[in-house]
């Protein structure tokens, strides 16, 4: 299998003052072979998030070479990246930033409409399937405020996936969530995995890295360690039980 995202010497720091520099990210070498299942994990403050965003182009690196689907995004200009991610990459957060004016259906087309890849009734055909696999198909005409935050992370995920990503980053995207909703949200990112897309989410919660097929462990800016769990395929709470204790047992290993 090729590797959808090769990311080599990365390296990240961030000014403090004229003369200080805080690095963030450290030697970072990494490969995620196409459709492979992954999660971050780490303390808060480990760099986490910034090896998402800057892996993802949606922040510069300080040096170092990251190549998404055989192309180096190192050194594209800010335009061609955001046209890279635009048609590429599906991004996740903990929090989804919806229009309080719009119905769901309306928010999830709305960049698809901006884009003008596909005529208007297509797009929202494949709204509505992707609302319908999510289980949210009823809820096209509510808006925001008429949404649990389970649904409206599903909305987010529907938003994500209009452009047929081929690959979906998540910056703790069941962070919010009960734990029954945290089930359902990775039992769909499961799905979404199995048909093809490569996801890389970035999480605090054992759970949800149980659920994911190879889980990296982030320390002071550098990828420490990794755990190879293999695809989760089925949803037998036994078998998600199983690998929750593996993985915890090997956090305690590795000192976290
Ligand atoms: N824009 C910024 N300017 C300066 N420092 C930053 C900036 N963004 C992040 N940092 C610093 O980089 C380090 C890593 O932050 P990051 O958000 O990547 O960590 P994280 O592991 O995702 O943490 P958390 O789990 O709390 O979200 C932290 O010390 C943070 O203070």
């Amino acid at each position: 299998m090729k590797d959808i995202l090769e990311v080599n010497n990365l390296n990240k720091s961030y000014s403090l003052n004229k003369s200080e520099e805080q690095a963030v990210l450290r030697n970072i070498d990494l490969r995620i072979p196409e459709g492979q299942f992954v999660s971050v994990m780490g303390a808060s403050g480990s760099g986490k998030s910034t090896l998402l965003y800057t892996i993802s182009g949606m922040d510069r690196m300080t040096s170092g070479q990251v190549r998404f689907d055989q192309e180096d995004i190192s050194s594209l200009p800010d335009k061609t990246l955001a046209a890279l991610r635009r048609n590429k990459m599906g991004f996740i957060f903990q929090q989804i930033h919806l229009l309080k004016n719009l119905t769901l259906l309306d928010n999830i087309v709305l960049s698809e409409y901006l884009a003008g890849r596909e005529s208007r009734k297509a797009i929202n055909r494949r709204a509505r399937e992707l609302m319908s696999e999510m289980g949210i198909a009823e809820l096209e005409d509510r808006d925001v405020t008429q949404a649990s935050g389970g649904q409206l992370q599903r909305v987010g995920i529907c938003r994500a996936l209009m452009n047929r990503p081929k690959m979906i980053f998540g910056d703790e995207p069941t962070g919010a969530l009960n734990s029954k909703a945290t089930s359902e949200i990775m039992a769909l990112l499961g799905r979404i995995n199995r048909s093809g897309t490569t996801i890389l989410l970035v999480t605090h919660d054992v759970k949800v890295a149980a659920r994911t097929e190879r889980v990296l462990l982030m320390e002071d800016g550098r990828i420490v360690g990794e755990q190879h769990l293999g695809k989760y395929e089925q949803d037998r709470n036994d078998d998600a039980k199983l690998r929750e204790e593996k993985l915890s047992s090997w956090l305690l290993q590795m000192g976290v």
